[in-house]
């Protein structure tokens, strides 16, 4: 089949050079979920390119976590320069030996871009811990609401949690709803609810789920049963959480499911939800992971959702290619130090990527840009579905940026399809394939993915 990119796929995938790569790896790191073996010298902005010399427009961006191009040059400056060169060399114990350049890579980085109303941040190195450190601010704080503020610990307390034992070892929980994704540590996974194959056999948490809006669409035409469906989840989140065997502290809810399938809400459930965890003294962390960094148009995704007050935290990973969260209330750092504490609290050389990435995103307008070419990818796309009813259905993602998805009979037969002429695509949930481009992505490139879909739709 020819490509639709420039140098067409000339091998099966993955190629001759891919297998063998993979088996080498497999001989002491489990390569089963290799899908090819990159080049990354020879990957560039939106194309990655295989061993087998295979180039792909890249929609799918290493699970949502490449934000401005392959071997983009204000990254690769960054890499080279002396604050870097320094900062890989003298990984420090940040909270301990902090050089006196982190708090200015913090604020001409990430605090430019914090979400509004969240003056605080702490770092982390992945998104499993950012959640889980969410977890860990939460649960002090509504201990230190239960126990008074200024109130001392008790001897009972300090003994009895070192035997994981009440009252120094309360029992709280997190909620979460059906379907999310919020990682895989022992905290993390005890909230993701989407597939059996991330937490067959782990221990976990009895935490609650509440039911996420199974939304109809198109959307316009199901704007009622939509509103009681929204309705419905939020009183099952009150009941819930009102009824559990004990306190819950938290409620973590990602802007628009990711992992789980791309589920969206309105901005009303989230209004809601905001409604009912003040109501409750519940603090309500928005999972940034996937949705932070631009990719749906705006720079967080919960800025959709017009809040009047913001979340109490939001963790962000991936895109930034760092970790961590944000929070407003200074409750929310802890009574005494080390108490939200680890060696590392992330990596200054992350953080730094990181400045670079806000920079490039900043310096080249690329949240508009992606609200731009991302409304005119859903209009084509809306297009195409309505060519091929059978396999595109559920389209979602309007004014979302380019976090567009769909639902379609056999997701992995489309995908091998779809890189077979040039286009790696991802998928999520059961039968969802999902768009995850880069914010790099142009109009250009809208017609090379669309052609593609509609090709291999056509030969289904
Ligand atoms: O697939 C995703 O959306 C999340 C991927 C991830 O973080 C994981 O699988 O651990
Ligand atoms: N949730 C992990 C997805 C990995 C993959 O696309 O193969």
């Amino acid at each position: 089949m020819p490509s639709f990119v420039e140098t067409p796929v000339t091998t099966e995938i993955p190629g001759p050079v891919s297998r063998a790569s993979t088996k080498r790896l497999d001989a002491i790191f489990d390569a089963r979920a290799v899908h090819f073996v990159v080049d990354y010298n020879k990957s560039n902005g939106n194309y990655i390119v295989d061993v087998d010399g295979n180039k792909y427009l890249d929609v799918y961006a290493q699970i949502a976590s490449i934000p401005v191009g392959y071997n983009n040059t204000t990254l690769i400056e960054a890499a080279k320069s002396p604050e870097m060169a320094s900062a890989l060399v003298n990984r420090p114990a940040v909270g301990n030996f902090p050089s006196d350049q982190w708090v200015d890579i913090l604020r001409d980085g990430l605090m430019k871009v914090a979400p509004k109303g969240l003056s605080y941040i702490f770092t982390a190195q992945s998104g499993s811990e950012a959640n889980e450190l969410a977890y860990k601010a939460a649960f002090m704080l509504y201990r230190r609401r239960q126990r008074g503020d200024g109130v001392e610990w008790t001897e009972e307390e300090t003994k009895s949690c070192l035997n994981n034992a009440k009252p120094g070892s309360p029992e709280m929980a997190i909620m979460s709803f059906q379907n999310s994704f919020h990682g895989r540590g022992f905290g993390s996974l005890s909230t993701t609810r989407s597939k059996a194959v991330h937490k067959l056999d782990i221990p976990s948490f009895n935490w609650p789920q509440a039911p996420f809006p199974a939304l109809k669409y198109p959307l316009a035409q199901h704007a009622e049963e939509n509103a009681a469906e929204e309705k419905r989840c939020l009183e099952e989140v009150e009941r819930i959480i009102t009824s559990w065997h004990c306190p819950v502290a938290g409620l973590i809810v990602e802007p628009i499911q990711s992992e789980g399938g791309d589920n969206h809400a309105s901005p009303s459930f989230f209004q809601g939800l905001r409604d009912i965890t003040k109501k409750l003294g519940v603090a309500l962390i928005a999972d940034e992971v996937q949705t932070g960094f631009g990719a749906t148009g705006s720079f967080w995704g919960h800025d959709h959702w017009n809040l009047t007050s913001p979340p109490d935290m939001v963790t962000f990973s991936k895109k930034a290619q760092t970790a961590g969260y944000f929070f407003g209330n200074e409750q929310l750092i802890p009574d005494k130090a080390y108490r939200q504490f680890n060696t590392w609290i992330g990596d200054p050389a992350r953080v730094i990527m990181c400045k670079a990435v806000i920079k490039e995103i900043l310096d080249k307008k690329l949240v508009e840009q992606t609200a731009r070419v991302g409304s005119l990818l859903y209009n084509q796309l809306e297009t195409l579905a309505a060519k091929h009813p059978e396999y595109i259905q559920n389209l979602r993602g309007k004014n979302q940026g380019h976090f567009i998805a769909f639902d379609t009979k056999d997701p992995a037969s489309l995908v091998r399809s779809m890189r077979a002429i040039g286009v790696n695509i991802g998928t999520c949930g059961i039968n969802t394939v999902r768009l995850r481009p880069m914010l790099i992505f142009e109009e250009t490139h809208i017609p090379i993915l669309v052609n593609a879909l509609d090709k291999v739709i056509g030969a289904l």
